[in-house]
């Protein structure tokens, strides 16, 4: 048998075994109606006797013809349907061995295979996006009749992580998600689970991170980390490491109590938290957000798409969505404003206000510090961004783990929870230990709300500590 892929002649043959199968599959559809017709009127029939009786079957009964017509119809009609039901059609029968006898004709695995191969030549050759085809962009011309499933999309996705190209996979992958949420004529017979784009996914990000392990970048820097080349090293070191993938959440080397000093709020309502850095200063807060502060947040915001903020660059590796937005009105957001005092016993004059970050699949913030670090005037005159409170609003299925790889420190997303940690020193001095990264999320999405801390209104209510010791890496 001839690969179907290969010529426009072999493909013709195709169109007219479609051509069949649409016909007979027309054919087993009318049949079905038919028998369906039939089925709806007799249900009628009986249905209007049936009920009559019901109104009143006293009286219903009360005559005698109306009992002779219900032994009648019980013996006769309602057997005579379980005949009918049972008995299946001979068109019906046949239809259903047609379509099985032109199975052979159909493409196997092997044709799918080059037709894939033939897409993906398509693409290197000409440097398309999976993205354009995918909506039916191809050459310069955007047909929307030529756009891609979702099952189109996974498998293009399917057979280029099998070929080794994990990036073109990806994109697959994320074109095949997009149009599963866009899809008019889901396909009812053959559906494609959402779970199982999702699954190819988290073996593709975890294939990745294998090979990261494998190549042993740590020969080539420099051996004594210097500043600039610090996060670079940092970064290689990550990946190395393999921090984001190993959920190593340190125990807690520090203790858990309840805080009920930082201010008259906390004696009265103690929060739970968690000490785990002493420094950088950092501990956690457990059920410190309710649940319908989060339903306020998730549903009053309108996502508008854009890069994450200014403390870090987006990851160009990858981030397949992520969206910032600010809140400055509302009750919610007030009542989480002296919420954070609670916590930090800081004010929150001056800060930025709170930032709600979306990561979707794959989406990450980079190795960053929150803090400017602007050495002239700006400093005195802005401020720079002394701690941060980060809220978990909801809990990540995989991936997505907030990292402070200097310490060791990682941090799992979990509902309701907040970490809270300073970034700079008592001095004023930034304190690169705060260096942290927000891992790819593997399965799920993760939404953040984010509080950086002004240190200018601090001044008075923060230890200065002209001499302190330069604790660096
Ligand atoms: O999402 C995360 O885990 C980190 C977010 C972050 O670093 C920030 O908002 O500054
Ligand atoms: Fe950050």
């Amino acid at each position: 048998k001839n690969s179907y892929a290969a010529s426009s002649e072999e493909l013709l043959k195709l169109l007219e075994v479609e051509d069949k199968l649409v016909e007979n599959l027309n054919g087993y559809v009318e049949t079905l109606r038919k028998k369906l017709n039939i089925l709806e009127q007799s249900l009628k029939t009986m249905n209007f006797e049936h009920y009559k009786m019901k109104d009143d079957y006293e009286a219903y009964l009360g005559n005698p013809v109306n009992s002779f017509r219900l032994i009648h119809r019980l013996h006769t009609d309602w057997g005579k349907w379980h005949q009918y039901g049972s008995n299946i059609h001979k068109d019906e029968l046949e239809r259903i061995e047609k379509a099985h006898q032109m199975r052979k004709l159909l493409p196997t695995a092997l044709d799918l295979k080059q037709a894939c191969r033939g897409i993906d030549d398509l693409i290197s050759f000409y440097d398309l996006k999976p993205d354009d085809l995918a909506v039916g962009f191809l050459a310069g011309y955007s047909d929307p009749e030529t756009a891609l499933s979702a099952h189109d999309c996974f498998a293009l996705g399917d057979f280029s992580m099998n070929d080794r190209k994990d990036d073109r996979a990806k994109a697959w992958l994320n074109a095949s998600l997009k149009q599963l949420n866009e899809e008019k004529l889901p396909h009812k017979i053959n559906p494609l689970k959402k779970t199982s784009v999702l699954n190819t996914w988290a073996v593709l990000q975890m294939k990745n991170q294998e090979l990261a392990h494998d190549h042993h970048h740590f020969g080539k820097l420099p051996k004594k980390a210097d500043r600039n080349f610090l996060s670079l090293w940092i970064y290689e070191e990550m990946i190395t490491k393999r921090k984001c993938r190993d959920h190593f959440r340190q125990p807690s080397r520090l203790h858990c109590r309840y805080n009920s000093s930082t201010t008259a709020f906390t004696r009265i309502a103690p929060l739970k938290m968690e000490e785990l850095s002493s420094d950088p200063y950092m501990v956690i807060y457990h059920d410190v957000i309710y649940e319908s502060e989060i339903n306020w947040l998730l549903n009053t915001s309108e996502f508008t798409l854009s890069q994450v903020g200014s403390a870090g660059t987006r990851s160009d590796i990858r981030s397949a969505k992520d969206s910032t937005i600010t809140l400055s009105k509302g009750r919610v957001v007030g009542t989480l404003g002296q919420r954070v005092t609670d916590m930090t016993g800081l004010s929150m004059e001056m800060s930025d206000e709170f930032s709600l970050i979306n990561y979707g699949l794959g989406g990450q913030y980079v190795l960053h510090t929150d803090y400017h670090n602007h050495m002239n005037e700006m400093r005195w005159r802005d401020g720079d961004r002394i701690a941060t409170v980060l809220f978990y609003l909801g809990d990540v299925e995989s991936g997505g783990d907030t990292i402070f790889p200097i310490i060791d420190v990682s941090v799992t997303p979990k509902k309701g929870s907040a970490v809270f940690w300073y970034n700079l020193h008592n001095t004023g001095d930034m304190n690169i230990r705060a260096l942290h990264s927000g891992c790819p999320v593997i399965v799920g999405s993760k939404y953040v709300l984010t509080k950086w801390i002004n240190e200018l209104p601090q001044m008075f209510s923060t230890p200065c500590m002209k001499n302190a010791v330069y604790s660096d890496v």
